[in-house]
């Protein structure tokens, strides 16, 4: 035996050679090499190997690096194959490594799985409706549960997917996903949950081109069909699961907010981007103004970027100043300067202006900047907060967050497009252009910034901190609306979870390891506003706080295994059936 070489006992494929230099000896060739899970690296294998082992022809010809194979898109679909095969197992692996699994199966990694649907298909999940088969939609929904069974609906129609704009029918994965984030988060049952897609069409053009493309290859339809469209989905909805809470996830600016405003008055609705961006983002400035001490009375922001969540949040810090200085929302709105891809919103540009936009133009004569771009802005407006969601990478240069920091002491600077690579500023350059005096919350996660041997947390400002507690207050109580007053709650029970109010070097939002204990409270709060203003239908509902949050912690679903009973299949419901919601893993 050559004596440079050690034995390694396998304990499935029996002796094995592994040279003092880390080499293995291998006696096979070609495709039995690659079928041997001891031996196979993949795409992994060198030209050198390649020749060796008579492996060209038999792999792409692009060598990767392990690090390569092990990318987050690989790591988001290993995910969710476990995911379809043993759904308390992925839940259960989520929730004990939740820091390192969160980007994974959610931004900035499933932005990327959803640009890649229709290539990386392999089984459909969730109810895809279609705008050319609109008579169709009770009979296709009809397929996911019975009428009691459904708690929960997350409906995207694909157009505005994160800030990667227009993924057509991929969107139903932005509606697993957010789908997923209410069972880790907030404890809400997956097997009465549905996602759903509403393709109208796509104007990407690349997908339009794209021969693989699986949702309709059609421009996007507009106006009145489309207005149908969505009503239909609604009236079949609320037919078919009456019990069902409906949350809106990334539709277009045209028709995210509209949607809202119609069915806000009549159903329990939420849409994500306008009302759960809104939530959070004010409960990070609410946490920001312990420690810079400034009152939402006083303060002046600048929001760059205001499409569907930029005027979201601009609603709700507007409605938090009225209340607070006791001003018209109209004169709270004053304090709010919007800037979007025109420059400043000033009532002489109104006829360019979405109505959401309309309610923050500023009055042309209390503009007194030399140009109306984001550094003149700046200047003029000397903001105590600077907010981005404008999808553009970069948009927050050193020298206007320098102008920034010049006329406030603590700027409060949160870029929130996601995903992380349209982050308008990066932490670790805030921190280093403001000497660590920027608080900074982020819309995609990022490590702590260090510097001057301190380290400072970066809290995530996403949506996903709230909605899950949000919907699971409103499933429980089972609220008949969602109103301003339900969501206000909610964004207290946030701020008074904030880590910044025990240590001023903490993070502004609580983290996602305390993600569960958040989301009870969030629930509690509205659960009680629900009662309060008489909106909730559920009637065992404890008064007592201390109860009320075991009452929700009860009826949270925890991955577990339970015991599963034998019944006969002539008795037994759908769900004992397996027949319940054909496509979706349970
Ligand atoms: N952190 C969070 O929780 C959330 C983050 N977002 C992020 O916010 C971003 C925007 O999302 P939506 O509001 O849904 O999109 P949207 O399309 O409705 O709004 C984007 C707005 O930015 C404006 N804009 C684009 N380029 C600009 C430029 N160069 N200068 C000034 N304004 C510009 C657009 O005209 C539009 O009004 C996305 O990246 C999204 O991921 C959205 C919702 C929640
Ligand atoms: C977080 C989220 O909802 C978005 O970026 O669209
Ligand atoms: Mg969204």
């Amino acid at each position: 035996m050559d004596p440079g070489f050690k034995q390694e006992k396998h304990p499935f494929w029996g002796e094995l050679k592994l040279s003092t230099s880390g080499r293995l000896e291998c006696a096979l060739s070609g495709l039995a090499v690659l079928r041997h899970p001891y031996f196979n690296k993949g795409s992994a294998f060198t030209a050198k190997e390649r020749t060796d082992f008579e492996l060209h022809g038999l792999l792409p010809p692009h060598v990767q690096t392990l690090q390569e194979q092990e990318d987050d898109l690989a790591k988001n679909s290993f995910m969710n194959s476990m995911r379809v095969q043993n759904e308390v197992l992925f839940y259960r692996l989520i929730l004990d490594h939740l820091k390192e699994m969160f980007p994974i199966i959610y931004t900035p990694t499933e932005g990327e799985a959803i640009e890649k649907y229709s290539s990386l298909f392999r089984r459909p999940e969730g109810c895809f409706l279609n705008i050319d088969d609109a008579d169709r939609i009770e009979t296709d929904l009809s397929k996911f549960g019975l009428a009691e069974e459904v708690d929960l609906i997350v409906v995207s129609d694909g157009e505005q997917i994160l800030g990667i704009g227009d993924q057509g029918v991929g969107g139903i994965l932005i509606s697993v996903a957010k789908l997923m984030l209410y069972t880790i988060c907030s404890g809400v049952n997956p097997a009465r949950t549905l996602p759903v897609v509403l393709d109208a069409g796509t104007n990407n053009e690349d997908l339009l081109k794209d021969p693989l493309y699986l949702g309709l290859p059609k421009s996007r339809v507009r106006g009145e069909k489309y207005d149908n469209f969505v009503d239909s989905f609604i009236q079949a909805a609320k037919k078919l699961y009456p019990k069902a809470y409906i949350h809106f996830e990334d539709f277009g600016l045209q028709n995210a907010r509209r949607i809202l405003d119609r069915y806000q008055p009549k159903i329990a609705c939420f849409n994500d981007d306008v009302q759960g961006t809104g939530c959070v983002t004010l409960a990070g400035i609410m946490a920001a103004n312990h420690i810079t001490g400034n009152k939402m009375a006083d303060i002046r922001v600048v929001m760059f970027g205001a499409g569907t969540a930029g005027t979201g949040i601009a609603d709700q810090l507007r409605d938090a100043i009225a209340v607070e200085s006791k001003k018209d929302p109209s004169e709270a709105a004053k304090q709010i300067w919007c800037v979007d891809k025109i420059g400043v919103l000033l009532e002489s540009k109104k006829d360019k202006l979405t109505n959401a936009q309309l309610k923050f133009a500023q009055e042309d004569k209390n503009w007194k900047g030399d140009s109306d771009d984001l550094l003149g802005v700046i200047k003029a407006v000397k903001p105590h907060v600077l907010i981005g969601t404008s999808t553009k990478p970069g948009a927050f240069t050193e020298e206007i967050v320098k102008e920034m920091a010049k006329h406030v002491e603590r700027p409060v600077i949160f870029p929130l497009s996601n995903p992380t690579r349209l982050h308008e500023a990066k932490p670790e350059d805030l921190m280093k252009w403001t000497d660590c005096k920027a608080l900074v919350a982020t819309g995609s996660p990022f490590p702590p910034v260090k510097h001057n041997r301190k380290e400072y947390e970066i809290a995530e400002c996403n949506n996903s901190v709230c909605f899950p507690g949000i919907g699971l207050g409103a499933i429980l109580s089972r609220t008949k609306l969602m109103p301003a007053e339900l969501l206000v709650e909610a964004t207290k029970a946030v701020a008074a979870a904030a880590p910044v109010l025990k240590d001023p070097q903490a993070g502004l939002l609580p983290d996602v390891s305390v993600v569960r204990d958040v989301s009870v409270d969030i629930a509690a709060a509205v659960i009680k506003k629900a009662v309060e203003l008489g909106l909730a239908q559920e009637t065992d509902i404890p008064e007592d706080d201390a109860v009320l949050k075991d009452w929700i912690r009860e009826q949270m679903w925890d991955p577990v295994y339970r015991e599963l009973l034998r019944v006969d299949e002539e008795n037994a419901s759908p769900h004992a059936k397996g027949e319940v919601g054909s496509n979706r893993t349970h």
